[in-house]
């Protein structure tokens, strides 16, 4: 008897501190909807709300009759709804904006996306300023700039919360890599490094339990590319979305993980990086160790080869113009 009642008290205790409020916006689209219900199934999620400019109560009501413990609450624009969704957040997702169709870049998406993300991070800064920020919505290299320039601007920047989620190149390496080796993609873990578009991906197979890798150029070109596989394929009904949710959905997990105690969390995610900044590269993704206040160590690229060296070159051309696009958008649009 008094066991049970020690027990049951440490686990109030734990799940007290434990509480964990995520907020999606963008909740209602391709992304938002299945990250969602993945969110909902997460039982370190204690609050789940779902804001959209339109069908997030919709989404909120259906998903909230998942019989998990979480309380769902879905939010639609109005004086209050984007700020009380954001209100005590400790994770804020974002995959709001458009996605691409066949023949665009992700690039093309910046003149509608920018200001989508800037709005946002304008409310992010307000309302939840000590949240981490995770950006889905594409640019990602210029769409983290963004928001890490909304949240100077308002006094509130912690490069240590705003992460650019690309968890999905991690995804795609190990999945194509086990096609290629015909192996379980749970064995293959591929160090992804760069940006998040084209030949800002640069992943390092020298590294890998499959170095020879490095030197298959047609392998390197589909994990730079994956994307535009399924934008292809769906032929104009947008790009990844249930790939991405899943994406997104562990990278939520693994910072709550690390936010609940865990150590040795490591990701791959888009952050305020020292790197490559002898290069003028501010910001850059690689392998990042997850703790309670959000990035607790950025992991080195480590030993790559000659060709990925090139790799690496043609990317910092690349990402260093994505990053000052994102930049200037805010300057001059602020
Ligand atoms: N980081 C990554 O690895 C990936 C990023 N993406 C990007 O994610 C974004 C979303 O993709 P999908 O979900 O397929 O698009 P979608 O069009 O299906 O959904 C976008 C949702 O955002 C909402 N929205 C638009 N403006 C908003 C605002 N101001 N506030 C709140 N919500 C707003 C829309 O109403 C819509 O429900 C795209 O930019 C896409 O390129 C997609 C796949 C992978
Ligand atoms: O390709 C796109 O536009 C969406 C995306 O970022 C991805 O699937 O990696």
């Amino acid at each position: 008897m008094f066991m049970a009642s020690r027990i049951q008290t440490r686990a109030f205790s734990a799940s007290a501190r434990n509480l964990s409020k995520v907020t999606v916006l963008g909740a209602a689209g391709g992304i938002g909807q299945p990250l969602s219900l993945l969110l909902k199934l997460n039982p370190r999620v204690t609050e789940l709300a779902l804001y959209d400019i339109r069908g997030a109560p919709g989404v909120a009501a259906d998903v909230s009759h998942v019989n998990t413990k979480s309380t769902v609450k879905g939010y639609a624009p109005s004086a209050t709804g984007l700020q009380t969704a954001l209100k005590d957040a400790e994770v804020v997702l974002i995959p709001a904006g458009v996605p691409r169709k066949p023949g665009m870049t992700r690039d093309d998406l910046f003149n509608t996306n920018a200001s989508i993300v800037r709005d946002l991070a304008k409310a992010c800064a307000e309302s939840a300023p000590n949240a981490n920020i995770l950006v889905i919505s594409n640019p990602v290299n210029s769409t983290v700039p963004i928001v890490a320039e909304v949240f100077k601007s308002k006094g509130v920047y912690n490069p240590k919360r705003l992460f650019g989620v690309t968890t999905l190149d991690v995804v795609r390496a190990s999945r194509f890599v086990s096609e290629v080796k015909n192996t379980d993609p749970a064995d293959e873990n591929i160090t992804v490094v760069g940006g998040h578009s084209g030949v800002t991906i640069v992943p390092l197979f020298s590294q890998s339990r499959h170095p020879e890798l490095s030197s298959n150029a047609d392998l390197i070109k589909r994990v730079q590319f994956g994307g535009d596989e399924v934008v292809k394929a769906k032929d104009g009904a947008g790009s990844a979305t249930l790939s991405m949710a899943m994406a997104g959905a562990r990278m939520a997990e693994s910072l709550l993980r690390a936010a609940h105690g865990e150590k040795g969390v490591i990701e791959p995610t888009f952050v305020e990086s020292p790197l490559y900044k002898d290069r003028g590269i501010d910001f850059f993704s690689s392998n990042v160790e997850l703790g309670p206040n959000g990035v607790e160590k950025i992991l080195p690229v480590g030993k790559v080869d000659a060709i990925e060296e090139k790799l690496l070159d043609a990317c910092f051309v690349d990402l260093k113009k994505n990053i000052e696009k994102g930049r200037k958008f805010v300057a001059e649009n602020p």
